[in-house]
């Protein structure tokens, strides 16, 4: 359902970002990358919906290349792929239920997202996302009053709203304790069984992600240097993965 080839991009002419990139999901795969701090993971992730445009290469996401099209064609594709990111990106004055709403902007002309104007089976659909999250006991609380692993699922909730293939999760859990985390990686285990969805997922733990992933890309200088199932992550991949990173983090 996403096919990914010889991707590279670069912010200025020097030094690409992400070279050589060739990865494939299949519907319904969870998929974690991982790599030490500015290895591309974040870049990757967002030249897949283009939120950054890729210099050069080819991404064909249900069977379009998504690298040619044009603003308006993107918007209708983009609405096929969710995204959670580390912050949440909630508005933080507005309630959880308008929060998860806004995930359907893209399906809206601009004048009805602009004047909030969502139909029956929208709020309906909302509502029985949040309750699936547990969080429909929060729906008309503001943002601001939710704890991060509350915000996170709001986050969830408005990227499921979408109905997608796909979703982009940029470290879901980077800025959640333990306890939160595990409740998140959860929630998206499960959305993906159940539900089909395609999850790829940006993390830092490399223990959480051999426990959620059915497979495991590994990123280094913005190359793919490790791709395989979990239980193929050997001490000599997570090194190539993490270079001089894992050699620091064995001296502190
Ligand atoms: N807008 C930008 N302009 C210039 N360089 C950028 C920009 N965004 C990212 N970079 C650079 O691209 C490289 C990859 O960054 P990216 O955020 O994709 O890595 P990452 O693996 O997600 O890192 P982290 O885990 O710290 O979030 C880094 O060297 C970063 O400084």
């Amino acid at each position: 359902m996403l096919k990914i080839k010889d991707l590279y991009k670069s912010y200025n002419i020097k030094t690409p970002v992400l070279s050589m990139i060739e990865m494939e999901l299949k519907q319904g795969e969870f998929v974690s990358i991982i790599g030490p701090s500015g290895a591309g993971k974040s870049t990757l992730l967002r030249c897949i919906n283009r939120m950054i445009e890729p210099s050069e290469g080819s991404i064909v996401f249900d069977e379009t290349e998504i690298t040619s099209l044009s603003k308006k064609a993107l918007r209708g594709e983009r609405a096929k792929i969710g995204m959670v990111f580390q912050h949440y990106n909630l508005v933080s004055r507005l309630t959880v239920f308008e929060n998860v709403l806004h995930g359907r902007f893209g399906y809206k002309s601009t004048l009805k997202g602009i004047l909030s104007i969502f139909t029956e089976e929208e709020k309906q659909l909302a509502l029985e996302i949040l309750d699936k999250l547990g969080m429909k006991e929060f729906a008309y609380k503001r943002c601001d009053q939710l704890s991060g692993g509350q915000k996170q699922r709001v986050g969830i909730a408005r990227a499921l709203v979408q109905q997608p293939k796909l979703l982009l999760c940029d470290e879901p859990i980077a800025s959640l304790d333990p306890n939160s985390s595990k409740v998140i990686m959860d929630h998206l285990k499960e959305i993906c069984e159940t539900m089909g969805i395609t999850v790829l997922v940006n993390l830092h733990q490399v223990d959480v992600a051999v426990k959620y992933s059915d497979r495991i890309i590994g990123l280094n200088k913005g190359r793919v240097v490790f791709e395989g199932l979990p239980k193929e992550l050997s001490n000599y991949a997570i090194q190539d993965i993490y270079g001089s990173e894992l050699e620091d983090l064995i001296v502190e």
